[in-house]
């Protein structure tokens, strides 16, 4: 009898193939959508912008159609590579079928839910549910996950509450999410126990809302400057 989920860290080809990608393009911007209509051109803007990826939140009935339409869309990143769509805000087994339904290549939850992870599991999709302590950080490294969510990052203690838990944790990475901006998103990526750095910033409801998708482009490559600059 053993409490992992997927094998002690066994963290299966294909979603180390996709946290490889995620680690590569640094940020994941977190989407809430209430028309499923912007998600092609949000999507296109991220592209364009420089980040060929999106979560997108179940916290709006349109999050599974915008997921479907995006995974549909034909987007790719300069190299070919499709873009890379995942649902956010998942908290049930339910949502997991429905994300992965329409497409979806990894699933984000703002918690640790095992029922959420098994679901996962199940259908053979990356999960990176959400932490913010050691005891959850070690339940999850119990389930046989490498890689999960720090949420919410900034009020969670930010980048010196992930190097602590780092040093117990070794084997796990972490992607900040939840109260990172532009400003600060370079101390954060600069942890080596950061895969990527996730948030809002560059994708502003107010921007969606007024369909003002160059603003989000422009917001997007902003990020991506930044990340540059922390790089180096
Ligand atoms: O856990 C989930 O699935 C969430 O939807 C939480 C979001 O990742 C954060 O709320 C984004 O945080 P901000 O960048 O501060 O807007």
């Amino acid at each position: 009898m053993t409490d992992d989920v997927l094998g002690p860290g066994q963290v299966p080809a294909d979603h180390a193939a996709l946290l490889g990608r995620l680690a590569g393009l640094r940020l994941l911007p977190v989407v809430v959508l209430e028309d499923a209509a912007a998600a092609v051109p949000l999507a296109s803007a991220l592209v364009a912008g420089g980040l060929p990826v999106a979560e997108v939140t179940f916290r709006t009935p349109a999050a599974a159609d915008a997921i479907r339409a995006m995974a549909d869309s034909g987007l790719t990143d300069p190299d070919g590579a499709g873009l890379l769509v995942g649902a956010g805000t998942v908290v049930t087994p339910g949502q997991v079928d429905d994300a992965v339904a329409a497409g979806a290549r990894f699933v984000v939850s703002p918690g640790l839910s095992r029922a959420v992870v098994e679901r996962c599991a199940e259908h053979g999709v990356l999960v990176l549910p959400g932490t913010a302590t050691a005891t959850e950080v070690q339940a999850a490294l119990t389930m046989g996950l490498r890689a999960v969510k720090f949420f919410p990052a900034a009020t969670s203690g930010g980048p010196a509450a992930i190097r602590a838990l780092a040093a117990p944790f070794p084997q796990m990475r972490f992607v900040p999410t939840g109260g990172i901006t532009a400003a600060d998103v370079g101390e954060y990526l600069a942890l080596p126990a950061v895969l990527a750095a996730g948030g809002s910033w560059m994708v502003p409801a107010s921007a969606v809302a007024a369909g003002n998708f160059a603003e989000v482009e422009r917001l997007t490559a902003a990020a991506v400057a930044a990340t540059r600059t922390a790089a180096s």
